[in-house]
């Protein structure tokens, strides 16, 4: 979907992110709202040869992966007015044309007791990406994550600052693969930091 036909006839709209944008949204909204999406899985399996990587070395960051038993937690942000075009004009750049993710609407399920769900934009980085990596062992990918870096900076950051918006916005949740590969990571970089 391009911006354009995102916003037509809208007055705002509600941004989904469960990657980076949970703690690094850089776009101006209204409000937000933790809670979580249906029907998807957050996994490491995307590749980033510009934020978190390079050509030689991508980093890996998340993207969300069809499974009708698992849900998703982040943070909706809610945007109107010109926040609409501006938000959608920053983020096709940092998640379209650098990241490969397209955009879907999702239901979006605010935390709270009897919260309805609202429509939320969320973007995705499909397997037929060139970008992606598929799965690997939380092992493999904490030691990929451990010494990547980019034009944003190192993939380590962008893993524990997503495993620290977990523990601290959503304690109820477990997240294994997130935390396994947190766990691996940290334990390659102690090894790296004993053999100095
Ligand atoms: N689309 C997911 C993931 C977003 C994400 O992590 N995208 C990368 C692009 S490859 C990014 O924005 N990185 C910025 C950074 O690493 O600081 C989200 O909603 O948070």
């Amino acid at each position: 979907m391009k911006p354009q036909d995102i916003i037509a006839g809208k007055s705002s709209l509600w941004i989904f992110g469960y990657g980076s944008l949970v703690w690094k949204p850089d776009f101006k909204y209204k409000r937000s709202e933790v809670g979580y999406i249906e029907g998807y899985k957050r996994r490491f399996w995307h590749g980033d040869n510009f934020h978190r990587g390079n050509d030689e070395s991508p980093g890996r960051v998340v993207t969300l992966i069809e499974d009708d038993d698992a849900t998703t937690w982040g943070v909706a942000f809610e945007v109107s007015g010109s926040q609409l075009k501006e938000s959608l004009k920053y983020l096709n750049v940092r998640e379209t044309v650098r990241g490969g993710y397209i955009t879907k609407m999702v239901d979006f399920f605010p935390h709270g007791e009897d919260r309805s769900p609202v429509q939320a934009l969320v973007y995705i980085a499909t397997a037929d990406n060139p970008l992606f990596l598929g799965p690997a062992s939380p092992e493999e990918i904490g030691a990929q994550i451990a010494v990547c870096r980019g034009k944003t900076g190192h993939n380590l950051e962008y893993l524990l600052r997503l495993a620290e918006f977990m523990r601290s916005s959503c304690p109820h949740v477990e997240d294994h693969h997130l935390f396994a590969i947190e766990t691996a990571a940290l334990t390659v970089v102690s090894y790296l930091l004993a053999a100095q």
